[in-house]
């Protein structure tokens, strides 16, 4: 029955979302710090992701540009997925297996303390792996968001970043989780630049 499919989408969100918030509260903890430290020294926040991860990558960089649920200062932030003539522009675009347009945006824009935050569920995607060598050749500080175990993102990873793996195979679901970790990265960003406060409903 269809409202009994429906109600168990609310019930495994639900479920994983229990079983997430200890396991992930740790190192989205460290994002947030990483994400302090580059913002409150001049750094930018570089977001991408494919498909459905690319509308979360233009969400995050909205929150932290326009704001979050609360009054403060911009975040500079941008997504590299917005740009439908750089990202299909040959060779090396949309085209092309293993696009290396967000490298190209990364090497254009990256600076040294600024902050590449790639979202995947499987962690594999070839043009996130060379947005991630492209952000470690400028020293930046990289956070990724994936499904369970990191994949070849998590692999490549180095001491100083940051890996948050859902712990779970179903894409949708990780995708839940993702959005969830963005707005605790905002509401911790937020926190520590403005203090503790309700937030008004
Ligand atoms: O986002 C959607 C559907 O909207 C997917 O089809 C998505 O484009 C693909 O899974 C992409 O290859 C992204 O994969 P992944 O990086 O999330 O593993």
């Amino acid at each position: 029955m269809l409202e009994q499919r429906i109600q168990q989408h609310f019930i495994d969100s639900a479920d994983l979302k229990y079983q997430a918030a200890q396991t992930l509260s740790t190192p989205i903890a460290a994002a947030v710090q990483a994400m302090l430290a580059c913002v409150t020294s001049g750094g930018k926040v570089l977001a991408c992701g494919n498909g459905a991860s690319a509308a979360e990558a233009q969400q995050f960089a909205a929150f932290c540009v326009a704001g979050f649920e609360r009054e403060r200062p911009e975040l500079a932030a941008m997504a590299l997925t917005a740009d439908s003539t750089l990202l299909t522009a040959g060779p090396g675009g949309a085209q092309d297996p293993g696009s290396q347009q967000f490298a190209r945006q990364v090497r254009a824009l990256g600076q040294a303390g600024d902050l590449l935050l790639a979202l995947s569920v499987s962690g594999n995607d070839a043009n996130l792996l060379a947005a991630t060598e492209a952000a470690h050749e400028r020293d930046m500080t990289v956070v990724v968001l994936t499904g369970r175990n990191g994949g070849q993102l998590g692999a490549v990873l180095r001491e100083t970043d940051v890996l948050i793996s859902v712990p779970h195979d179903r894409a949708a679901r990780v995708r839940e989780v993702h959005a969830l970790v963005l707005h605790c990265l905002c509401d911790g960003v937020d926190a520590q630049l403005l203090g503790e406060q309700e937030i008004p409903l």
